[in-house]
């Protein structure tokens, strides 16, 4: 049998004295093998570490057929949801963690602490973290993200997707694929909380889910920070963090083992809005924001309930676009005194994320009228 692993070694050429040797060349093989895998090893050990977080979401979802794109159920691991996207192996090294697994619905306190420890926890020992959530709520754990953790010029990526992955043209691989490589991109560093979906990134502190259904089901009038084309993220600006974001400082320890910020409550106002929930949600909570009609348009009636409350009240608005001022709140010449808050650029489900915080801290109407003037862009 022939044994390519043996070669004749001819060590003098002279035919009488002819002298030779037999010698294994495996020891040459295995050294090549072993320099060119150290090599390779090095190469990918110099690779971007990613750290990917799975919460759950469509993204992590399983219908009953291909055709099913509602009624789905969350029911795949973030391993499962990583073994089918393309290899990224000369992209970057990953690491994933289950944080847990459920519908963005789900999401309560406990779970956004949990989002906020899991990222802490890498930020030392990683180049980029990608968290997989539900698309319904995603913008508020994005904004929550933003307002706690100072990450410094980390890439901090969210992903998620409209469509379960057992359908036909499921969008969540691909979404996922281009939030790693976004990650993984040194280009992304100094942009705070990103969003990936549908081939766009977006500020994850300004953008708003506006479509239930669509693919393109994000929108964020502040702009688009760049597009994901053919494995490659371009961006159309310098790096640049949101402006007049106010940082929040938590001990995660004050919030166990009753992981629970202060009640804040959202009216949706309406022609014909009863006034008296204002004084039923003062009754039972520590803060307040009304989705008003308009730049802070509420009837007069609704105004003085709430003027008459010593809860914060925050006005925020009922269209996804604009803002609230402060001049336009009930009585603003004697806005030292009120307790009303202007959202500014904030939705309703954003202020109330801010007003819980600015509670968390104790601040007062004053300092929590400021931080929300922040969000005004200056
Ligand atoms: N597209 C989605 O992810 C929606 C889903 N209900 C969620 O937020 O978890």
């Amino acid at each position: 049998m022939v044994n390519d692993n043996l070669e004749i070694k001819t060590i003098c050429p002279d035919a009488e004295k002819s002298l030779f040797t037999i010698e294994s060349t495996e020891s040459d093989i295995q050294r090549e093998t072993e320099a060119f895998a150290a090599v390779t090893s090095d190469q990918h050990n110099t690779l971007p570490r990613i750290k990917i977080l799975g919460t759950g979401g469509t993204i992590a979802s399983k219908g009953a057929d291909s055709s099913q794109t509602a009624g789905y159920h969350v029911d795949l691991s973030i391993q499962e949801l990583l073994e089918s996207i393309p290899d990224i192996s000369g992209v970057c090294q990953i690491e994933y963690e289950q944080l847990c697994n459920v519908d963005s619905k789900d999401i309560n306190e406990e779970i956004l602490l949990r989002i906020y420890k899991g990222i802490s926890d890498s930020l030392q020992s990683f180049d980029g973290i990608v968290i997989t959530h539900g698309t319904d709520t995603l913008a508020e754990t994005a904004f929550f993200i933003e307002s706690t953790i100072d990450f410094g010029d980390l890439p901090v990526v969210f992903v998620g997707s409209m469509r379960p992955s057992t359908s036909v043209s499921a969008d969540g691989p691909m979404n996922l694929y281009q939030a790693i490589c976004i990650a993984a991109d040194s280009k992304s560093r100094g942009r705070g909380v990103l969003v990936s979906l549908n081939d766009q990134v977006s500020a994850g502190y300004y953008i708003t889910k506006t479509n239930a259904n669509s693919l393109d089901s994000f929108n964020v009038r502040q702009g688009y920070l760049g597009n994901f084309f053919n494995n490659e993220v371009h961006y159309y600006y310098p790096p640049v963090k949101p402006l007049g974001c106010h940082k929040f400082k938590l001990r995660l320890e004050e919030y166990m083992p009753t992981p629970r910020f202060p009640e804040v409550c959202i009216i949706y106002a309406h022609q014909s809005v009863d006034p008296e929930l204002v004084d039923l949600v003062a009754k039972r909570y520590k803060g307040l924001v009304i989705a008003t009609m308009g730049a802070g348009s509420l009837p007069k009636a609704v105004n003085e309930r709430c003027l008459a409350q010593t809860i914060p009240i925050v006005y925020s608005k009922r269209s996804m676009d604009g803002m609230v001022p402060n001049v336009n709140l009930p009585h603003p010449l004697e806005e030292k005194t009120s307790n009303v808050i202007a959202s500014g650029y904030l939705s309703p489900e954003k202020s109330r994320i801010l007003l819980q915080l600015c509670l968390t801290k104790s601040y007062t109407i004053q300092e929590a009228r400021n931080v929300f003037y922040g969000v005004y862009g200056g």
